[in-house]
């Protein structure tokens, strides 16, 4: 049986002090960061004082954030300011001050995707280019996948304030699905429902110095695989979205500011109208930056598909029904490449005059994933 090795750790390479990135890191040229254009930033949503006048205009901007952008930052949102400058301080604090060889004590298995503990590289994959980033992966929700003996103890609090961001992050994922229903005119609950009882992971990041930013990517473009990712991160920015085909910088807001990404089974359920974020993040060579990000998934076993609520003859299903599991196993395999996974459940054309306008308007892979479908389903 061959035995996965233990992957080479980003801060490891960052302390020896090298000039250039290993050639592993280095990305293709049309993935390299480029001078982003756009000063914009994503929309910014207060959730304070929700009283029913308050909810009708805070849908509407909801709405408008999740068709425009598929992310948006939240504010004055019930996380305690205090506890999410204790979630990045801890993670900064275990990164920063536990030395390489004590934090290898919780190294996740190399050999199995999406493993608790401390990694490196997300893909089993031979030939992907590497992150310049490393992580500590908690498996946070349901209550029996939470272990907290398997979470660092240094700094001393570590694992109360993981055990805390995690049960509050988690009401405030509830709170926005019920918003996002309601700006689709579903019933709250409808969203939560077809998720069922969240699988939650809670992802610290840590983005080493880099040599050459210029040549790399902190983490390459993709979109989260669940429902609704809550991210935060700190000062140092580094967080892009896509937007109309521009790179946007996510520009770190300070406070108790949440960012919040669609991720794709939201865009399966929504029927397309709220397209999960392709996102990214880039490094730079003096400061190292952490983020947290906190992901909500379906269990499984859960079957996804498109809300029947949102389904008529002038709107048909988008995208084909999927077992969750089964989407997950498909992105660690294949890898992200953008959206690569969700486009693949995008169902067939209906009729002629569609035919004719999909062959017009895709590319390549979009149409060898059409004929795949088309000549298979
Ligand atoms: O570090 C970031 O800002 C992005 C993290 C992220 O997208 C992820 O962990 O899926
Ligand atoms: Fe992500």
């Amino acid at each position: 049986m061959e035995v996965a090795s233990e992957p080479t750790r980003v801060q490891s390479l960052a302390q020896a002090g090298l000039s250039q990135v290993p050639p592993q890191y280095i990305q293709p040229p049309q993935n390299r960061p480029n001078h982003p254009s756009s000063s914009s930033n994503v929309p910014s949503i207060s959730l304070f004082g929700l009283d029913p006048t308050r909810r009708d205009s805070v849908r509407a901007s909801i709405a408008e954030a999740c068709r425009d952008w598929g992310a948006f930052h939240v504010t004055d949102h019930g996380v305690p300011a205090t506890l999410v400058r204790d979630i990045k301080r801890v993670g900064l604090t275990f990164f920063n001050d536990c030395p390489v060889p004590e934090k290898l004590r919780y190294a996740c298995d190399p050999s199995s995707a999406a493993s608790e503990g401390y990694g490196s590289r997300m893909l089993e994959k031979d030939d992907t280019v590497l992150d310049w980033r490393d992580y500590f992966d908690h498996h946070t929700l349901p209550l029996t996948r939470r272990n907290p003996t398997r979470w660092p103890d240094f700094p001393p609090d570590y694992r109360r304030v993981v055990t805390e961001y995690s049960d509050r992050i988690a009401l405030l994922a509830r709170e926005l699905l019920g918003l996002i229903s309601e700006s689709l005119g579903l019933k709250t609950q409808r969203l939560e429902e077809a998720v069922g009882g969240f699988y939650q992971n809670i992802t610290i990041s840590y983005y080493p110095p880099c040599p050459q930013p210029e040549l790399t990517l902190g983490l390459q473009a993709h979109s989260d695989f669940g429902a609704i990712t809550l991210l935060v991160q700190d000062e140092v920015g580094g967080l892009e979205v896509l937007k109309d085909n521009d790179w946007v910088p996510v520009k770190p807001l300070g406070g108790d500011a949440v960012v919040v990404l669609l991720a794709d089974q939201t865009e399966i359920m929504t029927n397309g109208q709220y397209k999960s974020s392709q996102h990214r993040a880039i490094t730079n060579s003096n400061r190292p930056r952490l983020s947290v990000a906190t992901f909500h998934d379906p269990a499984k076993t859960v079957k996804v598909s498109p809300a029947s609520e949102l389904i008529s003859q002038s709107t048909p299903p988008l995208y084909r029904e999927v077992v969750y599991g089964d989407y997950v196993s498909s992105w660690y395999t294949k890898g992200p490449e953008g959206k690569r996974n969700i486009d693949a459940l995008l169902s067939p054309p209906f009729s002629f005059p569609n035919f004719a306008l999909t062959l017009h308007s895709c590319d390549s892979r979009e149409l060898d994933t059409f004929l795949l479908h088309t000549f298979t389903s």
